[in-house]
């Protein structure tokens, strides 16, 4: 049986002037894994990104929502469409707390058209129960007093609140330490098991291990390939991030792009 990819990449191209960035990308997330988006600085995994979050526009192929090819239009688009991007600086309004800033420029009002913070306060929390999160004492904690991981805990429950089909996560551990990176790839499998199509960006190989279902490697603007986490070694995703090939996957860049997941 195939499982219907909640996003896929079709050979999708992005230049910018001269410079021509992506070239013919493929790239498939299902909902339920953790697709993790490696590659070496310069490889095109932040433009890709964008593409998809509708910051940049691409000039070819497609990428396709739940089976439908969709045109995105801007970073509003993407969001009706279920995607969020978490970015490594997050930001997040140190001068508010939690739940303000999981509602920020989404507040609800009562009736009164006064701020119901009854009913954000409990989603808030309903959000940090779903993904089982207590690391965070309370949810009118200001965001200036959180740890690195505790900043990257509630941005990702923001997703939750919001109902977020594809969660694009860019490098969710690069501040943090020994624990709270595990903290936070815990989280990151929550989430996904929650049904959501989690994209990670990371440069960080052990993490990728960890919690990837899915890697896909890009090498110079092209989809060098996307392989089951259990069938590749950390050898080999290492190889094909510098080498665009790995001898024993017997992959080339150019058998390879848009290899089966
Ligand atoms: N707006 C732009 N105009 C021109 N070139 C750009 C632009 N944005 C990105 N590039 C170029 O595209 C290439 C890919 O950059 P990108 O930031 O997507 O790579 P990356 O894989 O995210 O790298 P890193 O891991 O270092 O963040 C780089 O050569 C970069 O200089």
């Amino acid at each position: 049986m195939t499982t219907q990819p909640t996003l896929e990449l079709r050979g999708v191209d992005k230049s910018f002037g001269p410079v021509h960035v992506l070239s013919s990308v493929n790239l498939t997330a299902l909902s339920g894994e953790v697709t993790a988006l490696v590659g070496d600085n310069g490889a095109g995994k932040s433009t890709l990104i964008k593409c998809i979050g509708g910051i940049h526009r691409i000039d070819a192929g497609e990428l396709v929502f739940d089976g439908t090819p969709h045109v995105v239009t801007g970073p509003r688009d993407a969001a009706q469409l279920g995607v969020e991007i978490v970015y490594q600086d997050l930001a997040l309004a140190d001068n508010l707390d939690i739940v303000q800033n999981m509602f920020l420029g989404r507040e609800k009002v009562t009736g009164l058209h006064t701020l119901d913070e009854n009913s954000m306060e409990k989603l808030a929390r309903q959000a940090l129960t779903t993904l089982s999160v207590r690391t965070v004492r309370s949810v009118r904690q200001q965001v200036a007093s959180l740890s690195g991981g505790q900043r990257q805990t509630v941005a990702i429950a923001k997703s939750v609140l919001w109902q977020s089909k594809i969660v694009i996560l860019d490098e969710p551990t690069a501040a943090l330490g020994v624990a709270q990176t595990e903290q936070v790839l815990d989280l990151v499998r929550r989430l996904a098991e929650h049904g959501v199509a989690v994209i990670l960006v990371s440069h960080n190989m052990n993490d990728v291990m960890k919690v990837a279902d899915s890697i896909g490697v890009l090498f110079l603007g092209r989809m060098a390939a996307q392989v089951r986490r259990e069938d590749v070694t950390q050898t080999q995703v290492v190889e094909l991030i510098t080498a665009g090939r790995s001898g024993d996957l017997g992959l080339s860049r150019e058998e390879s792009t848009g290899a089966a997941i």
